[in-house]
């Protein structure tokens, strides 16, 4: 379904995922577009209340408009002390339009205002605590309308939510999960740095197996 040399569009306007696909797909030399490189096609509603349900409607939506197979991910960030949000509503945590500073703003603002406890983090040193249990969840469904075949994959990733961020790389939430096994936050690991432990590049190493097994 996925073959060297090919072209595959990802089903996202969120340029910090397409850089990541870009980075793992050009290991086996498929090429990646995302929805901002292709004129005329629509913002999809994320009506689900799971991230698969989500991954499931952005795929299917696109594929019926260009009749090609999409990939689609819908993912986010999930903590413990908040009963697992913001969830699926991880982009819009702040409002519309999805804000990743002022959703990082939001989440401090909520773990503050429910006097989640402060561990503090000698190894981070400059007064770094940690403030809740977390993880990224990443759901992957690729659909290909000319058989009406889906193909779904998850991923996630343990953390815990920085007091303050801390580095400069990725996307979203980044800068505030901090990786106790690496003792660096999701921002401070390098692009394939992060594919090789992320929610989203262990979904993708799943649907990759399970497409090669249907080769
Ligand atoms: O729906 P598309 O167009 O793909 O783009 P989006 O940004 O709206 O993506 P989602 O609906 O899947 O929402 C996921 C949000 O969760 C956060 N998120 C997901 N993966 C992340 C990652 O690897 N690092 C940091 N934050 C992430 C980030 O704030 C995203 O905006
Ligand atoms: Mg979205």
């Amino acid at each position: 379904m996925i073959r060297r040399g090919d072209e595959l569009l990802i089903a996202t306007r969120n340029k910090g995922k397409s850089k990541e696909f870009r980075e793992a797909f050009r290991e086996i030399g498929v090429t990646v577009k995302d929805l901002n490189e292709v004129a005329g096609l629509p913002d999809v509603e994320e009506t689900g209340t799971t991230f698969e349900e989500n991954a499931t409607i952005k795929a299917k939506a696109i594929a019926a408009l260009v009749g090609m197979p999409v990939l689609a991910d819908d993912s986010g960030l999930c903590v413990d002390a908040l009963s697992g949000a913001p969830g699926v509503y991880s982009a819009r945590y702040a409002g519309e339009p999805s804000n990743d500073a002022a959703n990082n703003e939001k989440l401090l603002r909520e773990l503050d205002r429910i006097g989640a406890a402060a561990v503090i983090l000698p190894e981070a040193g400059d007064g770094f605590a940690t403030l809740s249990a977390a993880r990224f969840a990443c759901s992957l469904v690729l659909y290909d309308p000319s058989d009406e075949s889906r193909l779904a994959a998850e991923g996630d990733v343990e953390g815990r939510i920085l007091n303050r961020p801390r580095g400069s790389g990725g996307f979203g939430y980044d800068p505030l999960f901090w990786i106790p096994s690496l003792g660096r936050s999701m921002a401070e690991l390098a692009l394939e740095e992060k594919n090789a432990i992320s929610h989203r590049g262990q979904a993708l190493r799943k649907l990759l197996t399970m497409l090669e097994g249907k080769a």
